[in-house]
């Protein structure tokens, strides 16, 4: 467990609905009066985004990746310093778009980063801090692009540095997050993700009100 509040993150490949379902239960859990903190990685910051810049340009990938995973780390020190740890000690709920598990995916598991060398990078970054829960957003990687693509178009962007990778390189990821929850199932809930939004918002709160809620219920009566 945290410290006081709750550290949710919601991880998977590209265009999954991280973003979407983070928004719909922040909303949810305002609504019951509960302060939420929503955020994301790479960035959160102002130091962070600035690396994040950096690190989507794709200016760090001829430096190799395990360069990249040193500069995601950095990014998540100050991010976990100055807006996650701050947050959880008030007693907040701290909903995260991507976290650790994107590195251990990313440049851990397509990579090829060595898993001693992340470890290292994640103690320095994180410490002891741990979610609480984290939502693996499921989805064939071809559905997955098709949407990521679809709103890269709505708002005039190009892919970035990670969006840009082959087919192989997101179907790899899809299997490193679920090999991810296989290892920690009780952190990690893999959660269908085509299914239509309104029924993804709907699991995750039952998720949600089952591990935290409910349980805070109970013990106040
Ligand atoms: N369950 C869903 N079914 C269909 N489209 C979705 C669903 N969830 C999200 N989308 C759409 O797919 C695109 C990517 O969603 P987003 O939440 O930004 O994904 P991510 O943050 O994982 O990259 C957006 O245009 C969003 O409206
Ligand atoms: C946090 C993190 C993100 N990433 C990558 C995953 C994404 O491609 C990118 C963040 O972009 P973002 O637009 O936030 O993700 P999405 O496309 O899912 O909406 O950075 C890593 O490679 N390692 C990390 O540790």
């Amino acid at each position: 467990m945290t410290e006081a509040g709750r550290f949710v993150t919601f991880e998977g490949g590209e265009g999954v609905g991280k973003s979407t379902q983070l928004d719909l239960l922040a909303a949810h859990l305002r609504a019951r009066g509960l302060e939420v903190v929503t955020t994301r990685e790479p960035g959160g910051t102002p130091r962070a985004e600035a690396l994040r810049k950096v690190l989507l340009s794709g200016r760090i990938a001829p430096l190799g990746t395990l360069a990249e995973a040193a500069l995601f780390a950095a990014a998540r020190l100050d991010h976990v310093q100055n807006l996650i740890a701050p947050a959880l000690a008030r007693g907040a709920f701290v909903l995260c778009d991507r976290f650790t598990d994107s590195t251990r995916a990313y440049q851990g598991a397509r990579g090829g980063v060595a898993p001693q060398q992340l470890a290292l990078l994640e103690r320095a970054a994180v410490g002891a801090l741990r979610p609480d829960l984290t939502i693996v957003l499921d989805l064939p990687p071809g559905v997955g692009m098709n949407r990521a693509a679809e709103r890269r178009a709505a708002r005039g962007l190009r892919a970035d540095r990670f969006e840009a990778e082959d087919a192989v390189f997101h179907e790899g990821l899809r299997r490193a997050f679920l090999d991810i929850a296989e290892q920690e199932p009780e952190r990690c809930c893999v959660i269908d993700a085509g299914q239509p939004v309104d029924a993804v918002a709907r699991a995750i709160r039952q998720l949600v009100e089952a591990r935290f809620l409910d349980a805070q219920a109970a013990a106040a009566q």
